[in-house]
């Protein structure tokens, strides 16, 4: 085996001791590994999020409040381990090249911290040699020097290559599976950018555009609560920009610090949430309306996001906003964040609800989906949906949005609503929904004034790579 510090040969792989070698004691002259919170921090999470499904975007924000890691550390922290779980698929693939046997038979903290080292030498500027020693230090002092020996070694081979040619050894070929091909180079599962792929009709420039855009750290949007502040009043406290196309959002860089400590946030003036969310929830209010319009419906409402926002909206012209969740849990997070707003929280099924059916004059289905178009936003969630998911989603979908039409009045909008690209998903709902239920398709694509690049409608499609938004679908019908 290579010992540390020795540069494995490409015929020699690194191979971990079969037996663990025991603990060694530290010789007093030795020096002792440099204390660094940054990437415990992050290595903490990545061991979090692999041993009991943690969510990375929870976890690490918390260690670095109890911890008190701010500043620069904050920063790398951040990077390291949203990017070490974005990047995982890639990462692997490297690292079964470099070790000497399946990856599933590497102990499971040493293999976080293999993705950890690797990260940082296929994508980011830190010095190979840095990269590699605060790794093999952040193992020794958990687990000594024989595991330490081993992912020097391994780590010592990724340095071999760059990403670049590290893709072009460990990614399909191009000319035979463009996709497959994409899907790597950007840290995709495959089944993902082959759903993305047939959303955009393309295998080429717009497909990579779309990916590389979902493998990029997004921007923090944040939503002025109507009537409390404005967005131009939220950029000025916040430092940000206001949002392109909502009126109501502000963007704030990427890596700007906890968005949940904000004054403004704290003071419930304001809240994160993605622009392409805020703008979906706002064209369900912009369709003109004959008749009443003051009982608004959010069918899937929990943690609250739209539901805060159409609330304060009904609530500015005398209205009421009912909001259904069936987890209790999400439910009381709904009450939170509608706090003095007209909404009354109801805990039901949305396809039972028991409220009153041709009564709504606007309903919003945000329906439950795979997420695939806010993997962004969700570290490690790519790697965790399976193309098995989609079926018992699509079924709820449709059943939740049969239900909207039928609490929807005559002449009634209702939104379907969801963060995903899949067809299934979107087109298919609809399509599918509007054949049994004769609802009429209107062209939604108005009621995203002055968005380019909407496609042929009726349904709208956002992109991050073209809207700087989540991949949000919405369609507007009006039941007949
Ligand atoms: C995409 S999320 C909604 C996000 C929310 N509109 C927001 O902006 O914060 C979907 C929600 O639907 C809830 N849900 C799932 N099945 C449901 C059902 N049968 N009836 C009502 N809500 C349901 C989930 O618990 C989840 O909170």
């Amino acid at each position: 085996m290579n010992g540390p510090g020795q540069h494995p040969s490409r015929s020699s792989r690194p191979s971990r001791p079969r037996r663990p070698a025991p603990p060694r004691r530290r010789s007093t002259t030795a020096t002792p590994p440099v204390l660094d919170p940054a990437r415990q921090a992050a290595l903490d999470t990545l061991r979090a999020v692999r041993d009991r499904d943690a969510y990375a975007n929870l976890v690490l924000p918390g260690l670095l409040r109890e911890r008190r890691i701010t500043g620069r550390d904050a920063a790398l922290a951040t990077e390291l381990a949203y990017g070490a779980s974005r990047a995982q698929g890639l990462l692997d693939a490297v690292l079964a090249v470099c070790v000497d046997r399946p990856l599933s038979e590497v102990d499971g903290a040493v293999l976080d911290a293999l993705r950890l080292g690797c990260y940082q030498l296929l994508r980011t500027r830190i010095p190979a040699h840095a990269a590699v020693a605060s790794t093999v230090d952040l193992v020794r002092a958990e687990r000594g020097s024989g595991i330490a020996g081993f992912v020097n070694a391994v780590l010592r081979r990724v340095t071999e290559h760059d990403e670049a040619a590290w893709v072009a050894q460990v990614a399909p070929d191009e000319a035979t599976d463009p996709i497959g091909h994409l899907a790597m180079s950007t840290a995709h599962p495959r089944w993902v950018a082959q759903a993305f792929a047939e959303a955009l009709g393309s295998r080429g420039e717009a497909l990579r555009a779309a990916l590389e855009a979902d493998d990029a750290r997004p921007s923090v949007h944040l939503v002025a609560r109507p009537g409390e502040c404005t967005a131009e009043e939220l950029a000025a406290m916040t430092g940000g920009d206001p949002a392109p196309y909502s009126p109501y959002g502000v963007h704030l860089e990427a890596g700007a610090g906890d968005p949940g400590d904000l004054d403004p946030v704290r003071e419930r003036l304001a809240a994160v949430q993605d622009e392409g969310s805020q703008l979906c929830a706002l064209a369900l209010t912009r369709v003109p309306l004959e008749g009443p319009d003051e009982r608004w419906l959010d069918l899937c409402a929990g943690p609250g996001g739209k539901a805060a926002l159409l609330g304060a909206l009904v609530g500015l012209s005398g209205g009421t906003l009912d909001a259904v969740e069936k987890t209790p849990h999400r439910a009381d997070l709904v009450s939170k964040s509608t706090k003095g707003l007209p909404v009354t929280v109801h805990t039901v099924d949305g396809r039972e609800s028991g409220l009153a059916e041709g009564s709504y004059d606007r309903v919003l289905v945000d329906a439950p989906c795979t997420g695939l178009g806010a993997l962004r936003r969700r570290p490690e969630a790519r790697w965790r949906r399976q193309p098995s998911d989609v079926a018992g989603l699509t079924r709820l979908q449709r059943e939740l949005l049969t239900s909207a039409l039928n609490l929807a009045r005559p002449g009634g909008i209702v939104a379907y609503v969801v963060c995903s690209p899949h067809l299934s998903e979107t087109v298919g709902i609809v399509a599918d929904v509007v054949r049994r239920t004769g609802a009429e398709r209107l062209d939604t694509r108005e009621y995203f004034p002055e968005m380019p690049d909407l496609g042929d409608g009726p349904n709208v499609q956002l992109w991050p790579h073209l809207h700087g938004t989540d991949a949000m679908f919405c369609a507007l019908l009006r039941k007949p």
